[in-house]
């Protein structure tokens, strides 16, 4: 199959806010990550999807780092699960999880979220038999190429946004430095495994984003961002515009071109080598402003 190149097409737009409106139009978002040494990873995209527009945002951790957590940001919900010294998620937590996903639009899996084998049965329980669209990213993805099944039978649609290490976890081939067939392989991906609603996004300079017919070269972004933690922030901003009821292909291609823009306003302001993942949370505001949201 063509994979059409879509890249100079129009991006979508995140509809205006009704003035008749609550916080329950705009989604329930809930992020589930996090470990002792890697909390920040899931406040990053649980506040990034919070400033990208969720109207609420629940992020689920293990116990031990729930108040860290909480403190990143207090417009943000947390649940810790497990005894008081969890310091990360079980595969014994399923149940609870898949409970707490039930009202929720869109989850993310994986940030900070640890690799024990555990955790890893964790993923593929959640991946297998959450109905609701996930971001699938860091840790999830690794757990998911652990698996001999590979990425086959998601129970609903899923984003996977590896960076170019995590897609050679994923698939066992490295990414081609051109950027055409490093399309291909993202959209080759995409194909072999899932559902017409999964997309993948191949993070790096110009990311991709495929359906696997479809591909985006994105136009934004910077070297700046070539720092820990920025990765994160893109999962919560696909996951708030998902919950904000953009289709997987949408949310991925605009999400990344947020991401990406909230980069360069960032870089112009602090310099490539001062921007840290928790900058861009900062010029989310500007960037929404910018394309046109009030
Ligand atoms: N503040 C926090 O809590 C933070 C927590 N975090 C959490 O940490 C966990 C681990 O995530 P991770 O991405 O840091 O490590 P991992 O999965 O081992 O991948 C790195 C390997 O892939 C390779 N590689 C090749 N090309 C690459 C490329 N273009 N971009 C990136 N890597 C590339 C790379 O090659 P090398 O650098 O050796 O050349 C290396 O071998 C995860 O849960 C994440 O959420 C982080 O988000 C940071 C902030
Ligand atoms: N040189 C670069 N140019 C543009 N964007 C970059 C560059 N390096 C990294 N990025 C972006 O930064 C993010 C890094 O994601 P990731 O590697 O998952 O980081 P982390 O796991 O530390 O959060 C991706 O969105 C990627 O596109
Ligand atoms: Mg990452």
């Amino acid at each position: 199959m063509a994979l059409k190149d879509v890249t100079s097409e129009p991006l979508p737009v995140l509809p205006a806010r009704e003035d008749e409106s609550h916080k329950g139009t705009y989604g329930r978002a809930l992020v589930v990550g996090g470990s002792r040494g890697k909390a920040g990873a899931a406040a990053l995209a649980g506040k990034a999807a919070l400033r990208s527009g969720a109207g609420l945002v629940t992020v689920l951790v293990p116990r031990a780092i729930q108040e860290t957590v909480a403190s990143f940001e207090p417009a943000m919900m947390t649940v810790g699960l497990g005894a008081s010294n969890c310091d990360e998620l079980l595969q014994e937590f399923a149940p609870e999880i898949k409970e707490l996903a039930k009202d929720k639009n869109c989850l993310a899996l994986g940030p900070g979220l640890g690799t024990s084998a555990s955790t890893f049965r964790l993923v593929h329980s959640l991946y297998h038999h959450v109905e609701q669209t996930m971001v699938v990213d860091a840790d999830a993805l690794n757990a998911m190429a652990a698996w001999s099944e590979g990425l086959k039978h998601p129970s609903g649609s899923r984003i996977l946004t590896p960076h170019p290490g995590e897609f050679e976890r994923l698939t066992g081939e490295p990414c081609a430095d051109e950027a055409r067939v490093r399309a291909e392989q993202a959209a080759a991906l995409c194909r072999r495994d899932m559902t017409d609603q999964t997309v993948v996004v191949l993070k790096g300079h110009h990311t991709i984003v495929t359906d696997g017919s479809r591909v985006s070269f994105n136009q934004t972004g910077n070297p700046g961002m070539a720092t820990g933690g920025t990765g994160d922030v893109l999962t919560g901003i696909i996951t708030a515009l998902v919950a904000q009821g953009l289709e997987t292909w949408e949310a991925a291609r605009l999400a990344v071109h947020v991401h990406g823009l909230a980069g360069d306003l960032a870089a112009e302001k602090l310099g490539q080598v001062s921007l840290i993942a928790s900058d861009l949370l900062n010029f989310l505001p500007e960037v929404f402003l910018k394309m046109g949201n009030r």
